[in-house]
């Protein structure tokens, strides 16, 4: 079976999924070996690679991001009645639209979407289909989620299942359909400041105008925008699990001039009460010293979101995993 599982678009590592997607199709076993490597090695370099046969469809992400960028473009009014009345939620970031405050760096507007189970979500009335589409991605993408986290469950030799049961509740993922303003000038670019993400892992699809890069040893890398392929990056709860062996990839948008553009970031999380510490098997079973003390996500979560609301005056107040190292 032809695997693109460790080759490189020029940028980025490739990790075919297709072997995953297949039953019975020649040696599948040793083809699912060779995609965990290649999983293994883009974790263990910069936790930053692109996906491909992912399981969603061309046609839905190009449907996705069309709708989202139909949604952005109406009218600021319109879009700010997709949201709950003031005060009817205690989340620190209710469902909804939302714009980033203007003292914040990041400057992008987005809507955020839960598991639609949950029945928390307000959705856009316009443009009609957005909602089926962003259903259909959803559920998608917590597949994705969950087939990743058994790949990296092998690629960290974890037992069997390891990883499924310790984050077997899917009610902390969410959706969020971004829209970046165009750069105003060539020094005001940041579209979200570099930064990692605190999750497990997430999911980036992504329009034609570029913008998402990664920071690896060889400095700031674009991550192209390549028509039909997701952007996966490995969160905190991952690096400290692995005690620093699988890297949090460090991220940004830079915004371009002339253009809006369009991203659908999904973040696969863990359970706010979840512990979260250097697991043995990268600690003492190996004679090594655990690089961080062990925290609650939800704990975490909070401290993060505090940056957020309650802009830290000095650089060094923003609270990211070092807080947590020994
Ligand atoms: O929009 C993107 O491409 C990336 C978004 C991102 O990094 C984030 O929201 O954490
Ligand atoms: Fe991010």
């Amino acid at each position: 079976m032809a695997t693109r599982s460790s080759s490189s678009d020029g940028a980025l590592p490739v990790v075919d999924l297709a072997p995953f997607f297949l039953a019975g199709v020649g040696d599948v076993d040793a083809a699912r070996a060779r995609v965990t490597e290649a999983v293994r090695e883009a974790c263990m370099s910069t936790g930053f690679f692109r996906v491909v046969n992912h399981g969603l469809p061309t046609e839905l992400m190009a449907r996705a991001l069309e709708l989202s960028a139909a949604f952005f473009a109406l009218p600021d009014e319109e879009k700010a009645k997709v949201r709950l009345a003031e005060g009817s939620s205690s989340a620190p970031l209710p469902a909804g639209y939302a714009r980033q405050p203007a003292h914040s760096a990041d400057k992008n507007e987005y809507l955020l979407v839960f598991n639609p189970e949950l029945w928390l979500n307000v959705y856009p009335a316009e443009p009609a289909g957005f909602r089926n589409a962003l259903e259909e991605c959803y559920a998608k993408l917590t597949a994705l989620g969950l087939l990743i986290q058994d790949i990296l469950n092998e690629c960290m030799g974890l037992p069997p299942g390891f990883l499924a049961e310790y984050n077997a509740d899917r009610n902390f993922d969410f959706l969020t359909p971004l829209r970046y303003f165009p750069a105003t000038s060539a020094e005001e670019t940041n579209g979200i400041c570099a930064h990692e993400d605190g999750n497990l892992v997430t999911f980036v699809l992504q329009d034609d105008v570029g913008g998402l890069e990664v920071h690896r040893s060889d400095g700031w890398v674009p991550a192209e925008p390549v028509e039909g392929t997701i952007i996966a990056n490995i969160g905190d709860i991952v690096q400290v699990l692995s005690n620093n062996k699988f890297k949090s990839a460090t991220h940004r948008v830079v915004r371009k001039p002339g253009a809006h553009r369009h991203s659908l970031a999904f973040f696969f999380n863990l359970h706010g009460d979840r512990w979260v510490e250097p697991l043995p098997q990268f600690a003492g079973n190996v004679g090594e010293a655990p690089r961080y003390r062990g925290f609650k996500y939800g704990d975490y979560m909070q401290l993060r979101m505090r940056n957020k609301t309650h802009p830290p005056s000095r650089p060094e107040d923003v609270v990211d995993i070092t807080h947590y190292a020994i």
